[in-house]
This record gives structure tokens, sequence and C-alpha cells, in this order.
């Protein structure tokens, strides 16, 4: 519960009729959720128009109402406040309804197109580790210190996510790191959060369906920087050329971390093993549990941050060597055949060029790979070629298979797909929709001392068809696969 007037303290507004003395017992953006005493948020979607449910949202016990345009007829009794922005409104509007939980903890964003799952688990898993009450909004889960809740997207809506960092700051804890999508950056799920440090990891294809070009994509990452406050830190990846476009405009203190160039945070690969990473990392050695090289930069980000939040490097890196990264990226599946079977969260082209990569880098080439991926349907299409070929480029046979199709037909996806692969690539390409089937021809084909990688799903438990979740775990299927496998 709080007073209208202090929950719009901080949002500049265009008009205001009705009262302004009144408690507010909730806010939402969707009609659907109202209950009494509600202040109903009218946001312009992709779809509808959240103003065309002012009315369904009043009659369902909205006291007040935020939006862009005000109706032609007020209702008596209701609090109409009309502002620029609806979304960005909302975000200090939930800041303010939970007493701007971001301002008692010590936030940190992360955002790129790959590795922002690994990188906030990291952190997380570290400060836990140096004995801070921590708390984790992630793709794969969200947490509260040691509870786990589960997690719907990258980042939540800024009401959910005011509400978590709320939750977070009763439990007592004094840091929180979350992944920062560029969907959530448009949509403005970010605005009125204090950030005590923003991230880049990279950027590379995806999402162009959403944002539409590339240069639109690289401004929605580069919003985190932009309002970052003049007492937070910006780390970026230097040997991305988008690291420095990121930094272009920020009032934030300036770092950057590279494993090529100059930078205030170095690292150099000693040796990369299917055992882990050793590293120099700022002038000292030492050996991670992660694998391939795209790990070497999650794990510089996660040090070059804990530094810049006064943490002790020692104490850091040793703690660091202890961990596990995320569930579902690079994840070895045991095996009694000792095939070497990896689950791997790669749903870009750029991942799956750097998991292969880095397989390829590591194997003998005596041995076959074999590779199952699909892409994800009502997702960016003009990627499904690229990660077919990309594919097909580094392994012995490549089983095309769904994703989650979403509400699109399974078959056109693998069309899209087999575009991307070239007359000579079709002879080791299969085509098989049943995920769980592909799955089990690649166990089939697979003997001692191969490997299998499946793609593109990592930790997810579910495949989504036409708006059902239904259960499924590349990981759990994998086993069950190769532990019934004649030796
Ligand atoms: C593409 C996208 O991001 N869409 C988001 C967007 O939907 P939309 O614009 O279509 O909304 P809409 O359906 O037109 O509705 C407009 C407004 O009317 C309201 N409404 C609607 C119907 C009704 O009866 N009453 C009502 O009030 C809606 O609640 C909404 O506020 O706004 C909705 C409400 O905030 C989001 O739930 C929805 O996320 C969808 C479900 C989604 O799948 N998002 C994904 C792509 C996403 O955000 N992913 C990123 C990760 C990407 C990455 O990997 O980097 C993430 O952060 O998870
Ligand atoms: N720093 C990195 N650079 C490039 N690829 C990476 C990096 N870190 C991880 N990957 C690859 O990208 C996949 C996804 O990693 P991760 O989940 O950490 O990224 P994410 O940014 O959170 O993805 P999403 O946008 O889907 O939430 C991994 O499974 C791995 O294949
Ligand atoms: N957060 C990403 C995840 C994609 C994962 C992949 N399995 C798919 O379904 O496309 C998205 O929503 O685009
Ligand atoms: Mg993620």
């Amino acid at each position: 519960m709080a007073m209208l007037k202090d929950i719009l303290y901080g949002v500049s507004l265009t008009e205001i009729h009705g009262e302004r003395e009144q408690d507010i017992a909730a806010i939402a953006f969707d009609s659907r959720q109202v209950k009494p005493g509600t202040l109903f948020c009218a946001i312009k979607g992709l779809t509808v128009d959240g103003h065309d449910f002012i009315s369904t949202a009043i009659e369902a016990g909205a006291t007040a109402v935020l939006c862009e345009n005000l109706p032609s007829k007020l209702n008596e009794g209701i609090t109409y406040i009309q502002v620029e922005n609806t979304p960005a409104a909302t975000g200090i509007v939930a800041a303010n309804f939970y007493d701007n939980p971001s301002r008692k903890l010590k936030l940190v964003g992360v955002t790129g197109t790959n590795g922002k799952t690994t990188t906030a688990t990291l952190l997380y898993q570290l400060f836990r580790n140096l004995g801070y009450k921590t708390g984790l909004l992630s793709t794969v889960e969200n947490k509260i210190d040691d509870e786990v809740l589960p997690s719907q997207f990258t980042t939540p809506d800024s009401i959910q996510l005011n509400a978590l960092l709320a939750d977070m700051v009763k439990r007592g804890c004094t840091h929180c790191f979350m992944e920062v999508s560029s969907h959530a950056l448009v949509q403005e799920r970010t605005s009125g959060l204090h950030f005590q440090g923003g991230i880049f990891t990279n950027l590379s294809h995806d999402h162009l369906d959403y944002h539409e070009t590339f240069d639109e994509y690289i401004k929605a990452k580069k919003i985190l920087f932009d309002r970052l406050p003049k007492s937070a830190f910006a780390l970026v990846n230097v040997d991305d050329k988008r690291g420095q476009i990121m930094l272009q405009n920020t009032k934030a203190e300036k770092n950057t971390y590279s494993l090529r160039a100059m930078a205030d945070f170095k690292a150099k690969i000693l040796h990369n093993t299917l055992q882990g990473l050793e590293l120099d990392i700022d002038g000292v050695n030492a050996w991670f549990k992660l694998i391939g090289d795209f790990n070497a930069y999650n794990l510089l980000a996660v040090y070059g941050a804990a530094v810049l939040l006064e943490e002790e490097k020692e104490e850091v890196l040793t703690a660091l060597s202890q961990m596990d990264g995320a569930r579902g990226r690079f994840e070895q599946v045991a095996n009694p055949n000792q095939v070497l079977a990896i689950v791997d969260y790669a749903h870009t082209p750029d991942a799956l060029d750097n998991v292969l990569k880095t397989i390829d880098n590591l194997r003998t080439h005596q041995e076959m790979l074999v590779t199952v991926v699909g892409c994800g349907g009502n997702r960016d299409k003009s990627k499904r070629p690229e990660m077919a070929r990309i594919a097909a480029e580094f392994s012995n046979k490549v089983i095309l298979t769904s994703d989650n199709p979403r509400n699109e037909d399974p078959k056109q996806i693998l069309d899209d797909m087999m575009a991307g692969i070239s007359k000579v690539d079709q002879r080791k390409t299969m085509i098989i929709e049943d995920r769980k089937e592909a799955i089990r021809t690649a166990c089939n084909l697979a003997g001692p001392m191969d490997i299998i990688l499946v793609a593109g799903k990592g930790h997810e438990t579910y495949q989504e068809i036409n708006g059902v979740r239904n259960h499924f775990d590349d990981k759990e299927i994998l086993k069950e696969m190769l532990d019934n496998q004649l030796g």
C-alpha cells in the first residue's frame, strides 16, 4: 500500500485529473491482473493497445490510470495521469511503490548477446561464496540468496522486478546480479532502477525480428550504459568492436576488459582443455572449471566486476576457480560408453560458432562429431540458415531438428535452416523433426570417444508447441539414450 502522490515522485506528468491523495494497493499493466485499488498502466504493445483496456481495468477495480492518451470520457472518482511514455513511467512508479529497493543493494546489470546468464550466475555464485547474501535474476532462474524462484523471462517486467528486488532487500541481500535483455531496455523494464554497475559482454546477430536493424539493436544495448549514474561503473569487453560504443555517452566510471588489447582488466589463455581453462588473469595464474575461450571472457568480466565492487583480488580468484557456471552451458553428460555428450544453450550463430570452435580445438579429429540443432519459432528467422551452415562446417554429421516451434510450422523452420546447407554438406545432414528422435539417432551414430553436441535449449525443461509447454529436457533424454546404448 502506498500513497499515489508518493509513487508519482520523479515522473514527469503531462496532465493529471482527480485525487492524488489516495492509497494504491497494487500496480498492473495487464487489465486481467487488476484488483480493487490498482493503478492501471496502459501500454501500447505490438499486438494490442493497453489503452483499449482502461474501462475493463476500471470495472475490475482500478482507481487510477497511467496513460499516454486520456480517454475521451473521464470517469468520476478515478484519477487519470497522463505521461509521455507509459512504460518508462511505470518503471519509476514501480520502483517508488516498492520503496526503491535497487538503491538499498548493489545492483549490477549484464547485457550483450551471449554470456549474460553465465556472467550473472558466476557473479551470484562468487558473492555468495565470499559471504554475501546475494540475489540473481536470470534466464535460468531467479534467486533470493538460496531460495530458487522460477524465471519466465531473461529480465522480468518492471513491476515484478521491483517486487523481487524488494524481497531481496527484506531478506538481507546486499548484492543483486541481473541480466538485462535488449527487449527489456527497449520496453523500459529497467526504468527507475539504480545500478551500481553495468557489464557489456559482446554483440552479434540476434533478435533482428524485434529490433529490425543491427543499429537499433546496438542502440538498445547502449541504453543501459547511457543511463548509468556517475557513481556506477561501466565494464565493457573491448575485444568486441561495439564495446567502445557502449562507453560513448556514459557518466559512469569507464572500465574495459580484453584478452587481446590494452585494457583495465586483462587475461591470457594458458591452457584450454576439456577439464577447464588455465588463465593468466591480472598477472596471476589460475585454473577454472569452465570450458572454452568464450568463458575466459566471462571469467574476466566477473573478476573485473568483483574488483570494481572492491573485493580482494586473490580471494576472488580462489573462489572463482571453484565455480561451475550456469546450467545447460557446455554441460557434459556422463555415460558408460564414454561418448563426449554436451548440452549447450547456443541459440545464436555466434554462440554456436564459439561452441563448435571450442570443440574443434579440443578434439583429435579421429572421432566423429554429431551436432543436433534446431531454431526457435516466432523468433529471428535470419539466424536459421546461418546456424545450420555453422553446424555443418564443424561437424561430421548434422541432425537438424525442432527447438521450440511456438506458433510456427516446424517444417517451415527446418526448410529455412536447410537453405543454409551447401550441396556438399547436404550429404552429412539429416532432418529429424522430433527432437527426441533426433537425439536418439545421434546416440545410435556415436560410439566410444565420439562427440555429440545438442545445442539450442540448454537448461530448458520444456518444448513450447502452440502455446503449450510440454516437459522436455535435452540432458535427461541424452542420458537415458546413452545409458541404454549397447557397449
Ligand atoms: C516481443 C515482446 O517482448 N513482447 C512483450 C510485449 O508484448 P506485446 O507488445 O505484444 O504486448 P500486447 O499483447 O500488445 O499488449 C499490450 C499491453 O496490453 C495489455 N493487455 C493486453 C490484453 C488484455 O486483455 N489486457 C491488457 O491490459 C498487456 O498486458 C500489455 O501491457 O509486452 C508484454 C507485456 O509486457 C510482454 O509479456 C511480451 O513479452 C513476450 C511474452 C515475449 O515473449 N518476450 C520475449 C521475446 C522477451 O522479452 N525476451 C527477452 C529475452 C531475449 C534474449 O534472449 O535476449 C527477455 O527479457 O526475456
Ligand atoms: N562470452 C560469450 N561469448 C560468446 N558466446 C558465449 C559467451 N558465453 C556463453 N556463450 C555461448 O552462448 C550460450 C548462451 O550463454 P548464456 O546463457 O550465458 O548467454 P545469454 O546472453 O544469457 O543468452 P540469452 O540471451 O538467451 O539469455 C552458451 O551456451 C554458449 O554457447
Ligand atoms: N531468450 C531467448 C531464448 C531462445 C532459446 C531457444 N531455445 C528458442 O526457443 O529460440 C529468446 O526468447 O529468444
Ligand atoms: Mg540469459
